[in-house]
């Protein structure tokens, strides 16, 4: 089993002005997040948001972080978010055994000691998907299948963003400290995620895209301040940072899905800066 968590250091809109393409893939993608066996998590100074892949095989895993964190256990002071999007799995929260189907989601609050990950086939591992954010208050465990998600259907054929954003963990259905997460689909023959761009100045959000409608797909993310836009390509199962000045917005050329996940000053979904057209450059 490998456990790897990398230190992705806050970076200021002036830095990335003349970064080549291998330093933006350097500072902002996770090209690997589910291996067999493997936990690979990042750990962001944006907001102290921690995210990345748990794959179990033939073992229970556990995110073990103490020293690094400087508490006793993991969630002394986080919560935990997850999306399982690989094959059935079992979460065991302190003591407690629940079965996660594909798109099932769990929120972990504040003060639990233990989380352990299985895989019920280590042929079809489960892949959970897990973001954490510091808190400061413990909210009830809770499991999101993915029939509860608050399901919002948006964009239309003519802009090529007919999607549905399923929001996991939103503050109109339960209580997080911070974190607030979601999974978005695109409709076949729909390319155009977040279009109008937007900002959120007062919160940042990392993205894991996954599900590609081809084998061949590529999903251009964009981001950097509007007037100054940069491009990262991504393959299947891999996560950019999004600082809270960049926009975010991206097109694949097949459609595809990702788990958006937000942190910062306010729980409000809407609270998105829309930047008109004409200001993107
Ligand atoms: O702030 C919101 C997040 O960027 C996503 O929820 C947006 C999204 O899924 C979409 O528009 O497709
Ligand atoms: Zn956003």
């Amino acid at each position: 089993m490998a456990f790897s968590m990398v230190t992705n250091y806050a970076h200021s809109p002036e830095d990335i002005k003349n970064y080549s393409t291998e330093q933006m893939r350097d500072q902002f993608l996770m090209e690997k997040i589910f291996n067999p066996g493997d936990i690979l998590l990042t750990y962001t100074y944006n907001d102290r948001m921690i995210f990345g892949g748990v794959t179990p095989t033939d073992a229970a895993m556990e995110i073990q972080l103490d020293k690094d964190l400087g508490v006793d256990y993991f969630l002394q002071r986080r919560e935990l978010g997850v999306i399982n999007i690989g094959g059935e799995g079992i979460i065991t929260i302190d003591g407690t055994p629940e079965t996660m189907v594909k798109h099932d989601g769990y929120y972990i609050g504040m003060g639990t000691k233990q989380v352990l990950f299985e895989s019920k086939d280590p042929q079809d591992p489960a892949k959970f998907y897990v973001v954490s954010t510091p808190a400061h208050k413990t909210y009830p465990n809770k499991k999101l299948p993915f029939a509860d998600a608050l399901a919002m259907p948006i964009g239309d054929q003519e802009h090529m963003n007919k999607r549905t954003i399923y929001k996991y963990i939103d503050a109109s259905q339960m209580d997080t400290c911070q974190l607030q997460m979601g999974y978005t689909v695109l409709e076949p023959g729909s390319s155009w995620n977040t279009m109008p761009a937007h900002t959120h100045a007062r919160r940042m959000e990392t993205y894991m895209y996954l599900e590609f409608g081809a084998e061949d797909t590529r999903v251009f993310h964009y981001m950097g301040k509007p007037d100054e836009t940069k491009h990262i390509v991504l393959n299947n199962e891999q996560a950019v940072v999004n600082p809270s000045w960049s926009i975010h917005c991206g097109v694949g050329t097949t459609n595809y899905a990702f788990i958006w996940a937000m942190c910062g000053e306010n729980q409000t979904y809407d609270d998105m800066d829309a930047v008109p057209m004409d200001e993107l450059k």
